[in-house]
């Protein structure tokens, strides 16, 4: 039986890719498109926007079909209804939007008592596999003489509404936990005086249609290691948020995260 999907978001610029995507995938069914009313094309057909033709999907808000998992990719007020629409339908719920506040969190964390739930700032294989890597370095290099400086740069498209991303962050988060940092700074101006070691920097650069880069310096005495992921497209997060549906639809209540989906 195919996994029955519905998307959040759908018209957005992940949400086309979804569709888009999703409907060449025999082993799921697109079942819904969800957008806010006011959107210029509500009620237009998604298959149309997305540029793959009609599917006889609708943008909406509302349906009674029912759905296995629930794909977001939207806005922090998008996010907010797909956890509510998820734990009503009992449905898996993928998290992808960034940029939440911690009331949208609180609630997806609540939500996963209930319902399986996917959450990653980037759904992207080369991406979860280089925080990995990131970890590794961050375990290495915690106590090497003279210290490792950690600063992450992200690219991203001029239309991006959260800085810096949210897989920057996370990002910064596991090597923090790694190497025992408090600090984090969004970069620098006027006289800061010697950078302390003990802290991460972040620098957020938004030109153009960039689907997305982040690179990880660890710069040591002597010696400079950079670790760089980049999208060439959106597909590579629109297929790992696919993917994270049919794994979760069905598991058991629980946070799951891109390492569980991908086997990392
Ligand atoms: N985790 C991941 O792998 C990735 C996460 N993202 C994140 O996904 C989010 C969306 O990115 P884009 O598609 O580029 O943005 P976008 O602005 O193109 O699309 C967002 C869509 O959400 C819709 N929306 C707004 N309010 C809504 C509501 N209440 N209910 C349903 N839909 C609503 C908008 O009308 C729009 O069509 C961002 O937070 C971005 O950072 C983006 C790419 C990868
Ligand atoms: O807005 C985007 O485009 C992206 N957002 C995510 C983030 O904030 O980390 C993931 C990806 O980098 C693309």
């Amino acid at each position: 039986m195919p996994t029955k999907v519905a998307i959040n978001g759908a018209a957005g610029r992940m949400g086309q890719r979804l569709v888009a995507l999703g409907c060449q995938d025999e082993s799921l069914e697109l079942v819904a498109c969800f957008e806010y009313s006011g959107h210029p094309k509500f009620g237009q057909d998604a298959g149309n926007i997305a540029g793959v033709g009609e599917l006889g999907l609708h943008l909406i808000d509302h349906t009674d079909e029912a759905y296995d998992a629930i794909i977001d990719f939207s806005v922090p007020e998008g996010a907010h209804a797909a956890v509510e629409r998820a734990v009503a339908a009992k449905a898996a719920l993928v998290m992808a939007t960034t940029g939440l506040e911690e009331e949208h969190k609180a609630k997806i964390r609540e939500a996963a008592n209930v319902i399986p739930v996917v959450w990653a700032p980037s759904m992207s294989t080369t991406v979860n596999l280089t925080m990995k890597l990131c970890e590794i370095a961050a375990e290495a290099l915690k106590d090497v003489p003279g210290g490792a400086d950690v600063e992450i740069l992200e690219r991203h498209h001029r239309f991006k509404e959260d800085s810096p991303s949210g897989t920057a962050l996370r990002f910064g988060e596991l090597i923090a936990n790694k190497m025992g940092i408090t600090r984090h700074i969004h970069g620098r101006e006027g006289r800061p005086g010697a950078r302390p070691h003990d802290e991460i920097a972040y620098h957020a650069i938004r030109t153009g249609d960039n689907p997305g880069e982040h690179t990880i310096i660890f710069g040591l005495l002597g010696e400079t290691m950079e670790l760089t992921v980049r999208a060439s497209n959106r597909d590579c997060y629109a297929s790992g948020a696919l993917q994270a549906a049919k794994f979760a639809a069905g598991k058991p209540p629980g946070l799951y995260n891109m390492n569980d989906v991908l086997g990392l």
